[in-house]
């Protein structure tokens, strides 16, 4: 399974490219890490690559094909703010069904409490909310997740709990991850290959 941008270009205003004739690959299993400076595109790219944004110029392709133009995306997206990520009027249980079936096993590994099934994303602190986050985008046809500063915000045991679960998860199911992030050491610590935006 590969996951491929090929011959990209974006742009948010006519003809003011974010990036353009990128190219890039990620294999089932790989974890690269993305990291380049405040404003060059990393989160745009993300964003191209998931699916979210369509290209101007080039296609992304998984495993030689389109993504999909509807239902499921086997390449997931989970970013830096979890509340803005939910619905503030579902509770978690419903939020986690978006995903498709709960998987109970995943919800223990990324230490989600049963009781927090039945709150509302306010009686959540962001760790715990990104818990969620992180549940619902590694539902069972997940082949890639790309995470942009998926733990930015967390304190730094949340942050090695969160990572340490998704590690094992994402070595178990052989998906592949594009981390996005600033903090170097991180990427340093969790990554098979890095890149660098210039
Ligand atoms: N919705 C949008 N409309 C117009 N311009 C945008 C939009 N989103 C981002 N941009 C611009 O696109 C450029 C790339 O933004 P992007 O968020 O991808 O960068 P980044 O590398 O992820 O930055 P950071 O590290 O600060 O999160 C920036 O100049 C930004 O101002």
């Amino acid at each position: 399974m590969q996951l491929e941008a090929r011959k990209i270009g974006f742009y948010y205003k006519k003809n003011r490219w974010i990036f353009r004739d990128l190219n890039f690959t990620i294999d089932a299993g790989e974890i690269v890490g993305l990291i380049g400076p405040s404003g060059c595109g990393k989160t745009t790219f993300g964003r191209v690559l998931s699916g979210y944004e369509k290209p101007q110029e080039g296609t992304i392709l998984l495993n030689e094909t389109p993504l999909p133009k509807r239902g499921y995306q086997p390449v997931q997206l989970v970013y830096q703010h979890p509340e803005k990520a939910v619905n503030p009027k579902w509770r978690m249980e419903k939020t986690l069904h978006e995903g498709g079936e709960i998987d109970r096993e995943l919800l223990e590994v990324l230490g989600i409490k049963q009781e927090w099934l039945s709150r509302w994303p306010n009686e959540l602190s962001g760790g715990e909310l990104q818990r969620f986050c992180v549940a619902r985008a590694l539902r069972s046809n997940t082949r890639f997740l790309i995470a942009d500063e998926m733990t930015t915000m967390l304190d730094a045991i949340t942050q090695s709990q969160i990572w340490h679960a998704v590690l094992d998860i994402v070595k178990q199911r052989n998906i592949g991850v594009l981390a996005i992030s600033h903090e170097a050491a991180l990427l340093k610590r969790i990554c098979t290959r890095t890149l660098t935006i210039h």
